[in-house]
């Protein structure tokens, strides 16, 4: 579904992301973790095309997209669910889904508003709503409910739990499980491993621009009773976490 291959990318004279490796197949929901500042965010952006590649190869669904324009990507079945949401706050809920309707026109039509809001019915109830007026928790949904609309192969989320109650974050994982049995592809930007691996089935834990280890299927128990792999990637705090 999405292979990366050799991803280099920065921030002026500061490369950051030094030849990224990574593979995620259909119906699979995979994490991506690591300490702050490991570079998951410059990853997210340079996926979803908002920073440019300067060396290396994304492709999704068998083509090369690494030069295509940020706007340009959903066409070829990627939806990107960024940390800060970015909706228009002063539109409605109902006015920022339809933009995303419109826009995933050329694809075949998989998620409907009704959909949407069989998966979030607090989004179903706040459709006249300026989204500026929201929670944190309602505008996270109605930001994945866009990306849906998009028609996505894949979505590609970054931290959609920072900030969030717990009980929300449940209710967004339970769709998520929802939508990966329906075949959906998911990367998953998570820096709180207890969320990660209870939400994905493997994840490349990221540390200073490269992938520095990979779970695998059915590794994360091993990864999480492993104090010294646990604190020497992801910090002391969470290793501490889970002694
Ligand atoms: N706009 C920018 N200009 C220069 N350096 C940046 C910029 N954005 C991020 N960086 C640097 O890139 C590195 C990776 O940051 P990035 O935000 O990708 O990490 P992260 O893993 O997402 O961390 P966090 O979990 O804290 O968001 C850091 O050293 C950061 O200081």
């Amino acid at each position: 579904m999405l292979s990366v291959k050799g991803l280099c990318a920065g921030y002026g004279a500061l490369t950051i992301l030094k030849g990224i490796d990574l593979g995620i197949g259909k119906g699979e929901v995979v994490g991506l973790v690591g300490a702050n500042g490991a570079g998951k965010t410059t990853l997210v952006r340079t996926l979803a095309g908002l920073l440019p590649a300067r060396d290396g190869e994304i492709r999704l669904g068998g083509k090369d997209i690494t030069r295509i324009p940020p706007h340009l990507r959903s066409g070829f079945g990627l939806a990107v669910v960024l940390e800060n949401r970015n909706l228009f706050g002063e539109l409605t809920v109902r006015e920022n889904l339809a933009l995303a309707e419109r826009a995933g026109r050329g694809r075949r039509r998989v998620f409907t508003l009704e959909r949407i809001v069989d998966l979030f019915p607090a989004v179903g109830e706040k459709l006249y709503v300026r989204c500026d007026l929201l929670s944190g928790g309602q505008q996270q949904q109605v930001a994945i409910g866009r990306a849906l609309l998009l028609q996505p192969d894949i979505m590609l989320m970054d931290e959609p739990s920072t900030g969030l109650a717990p009980k929300v974050v449940k209710d967004i994982l339970d769709v998520l499980g929802r939508l990966r049995a329906d075949g959906m592809s998911i990367i998953l930007v998570e820096q709180n491993i207890a969320i990660a691996s209870s939400a994905t089935s493997r994840a490349y834990v990221m540390a200073i621009g490269r992938v520095a280890h990979e779970i695998g299927e059915g590794d994360w128990p091993r990864f999480m009773a492993d104090e010294k792999l646990v604190s020497a990637y992801l910090g002391h705090h969470q290793g501490a976490a889970h002694q």
